[in-house]
């Protein structure tokens, strides 16, 4: 029997079962789709698991079936899956933005929907993950996928009303990071170091300053202190980035995110058929 159907092998739904592969999961209990044939190929060479190119086939029979598509698809994917979704089967969505009463609506009166928002740190299993249960599903189901995250990094039970907001900050995150590092590192060319050293010093004092907020439990504003010597560079830096609003620009970033996520559940209400059809 298949445990794990994953539905749209892109990043975040090759992220998410390759996880669960390096955790100790056998390849033969997960089938992955995909429309294109030489990713279905690139997919079963790489990992070994079973592939299929028909959503419906790969659902008939799975214990829990995973949709890794764009909000955009979604509608889409759960009406090809519906005819054939055992009333046992539970429905995992990573789609940022589609609250699960819009995914249930879709689905089999009574459908088992878990919403999920990970992020790509699952690759190197540090991925922050966190999870909110629809209308019927049970607290077990709950730890259920739980528990199947926590192969691929921290895992969060979250009210559903904060996913959006959650996906603002801890699903679209790491590119904000990305980008910081980027910025430092063109910094560092700007002041003439070779850019393989920039990168090295960037990438390493990223790495070196997330595991002592980690590790310390202690306050970032309590760690950038210690760094900020008096009269010295670092305060001469974060006056800088205080001018340029740095603060004022993630709260407007972030809230952007937030409100984008709302809309994309849009494209999940409205393609070929609505609740009301059925
Ligand atoms: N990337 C990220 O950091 C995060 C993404 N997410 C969510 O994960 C989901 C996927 O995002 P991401 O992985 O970035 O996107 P990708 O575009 O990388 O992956 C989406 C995949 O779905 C496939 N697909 C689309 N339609 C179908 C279909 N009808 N049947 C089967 N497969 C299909 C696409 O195939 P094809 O290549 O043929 O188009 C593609 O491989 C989104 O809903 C996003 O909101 C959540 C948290 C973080
Ligand atoms: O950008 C996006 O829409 C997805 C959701 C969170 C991260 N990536």
């Amino acid at each position: 029997m298949t445990k794990l159907a994953v539905i749209g092998a892109g990043v975040m739904g090759e992220t998410v079962f390759s996880g669960l592969l390096r955790a100790g999961w056998e390849a033969t209990d997960i089938v992955v789709t995909a429309r294109r044939p030489e990713r279905r190929e690139q997919l079963a060479e790489r990992h070994g698991v079973r592939t299929a190119a028909a959503n419906a086939q790969a659902v008939a029979g799975a214990e829990t079936v995973l949709i890794a598509v764009k909000p955009q698809d979604l509608g889409t994917v759960l009406d090809e899956i519906a005819p054939v979704l055992s009333p046992e089967t539970l429905v995992v969505s990573l789609a940022a933005g589609v609250a699960t009463e819009v995914i249930e609506a879709r689905l089999p009166a009574g459908a088992a929907v878990v919403r999920v928002m990970p992020n790509t740190a699952a690759q190197v299993d540090e991925g922050m993950a966190t999870l909110s249960a629809g209308a019927h599903t049970s607290d077990d189901q709950v730890e259920q996928v739980a528990k199947l995250l926590s192969a691929t990094g921290e895992v969060a039970i979250v009210a559903e009303k904060y996913q959006d907001a959650v996906t603002a900050i801890s699903g679209s995150g790491p590119a904000y990071l990305f980008l910081l590092v980027e910025s430092m590192i063109e910094g560092g060319v700007h002041l003439g170091l070779p850019r393989q050293t920039a990168t090295q010093l960037a990438v390493q004092t990223v790495y070196g300053s997330a595991k002592l907020l980690k590790e310390t439990g202690d306050h970032p504003s309590v760690l950038r202190e210690r760094v900020t010597s008096p009269g010295g560079t670092t305060a001469a830096a974060i006056r800088v980035l205080e001018d340029h609003k740095l603060r004022a620009a993630f709260l407007a970033a972030t809230e952007a995110a937030r409100d984008r996520s709302r809309d994309l559940a849009d494209g999940a209400r409205s393609t070929s058929r609505s609740a009301g059809d059925r």
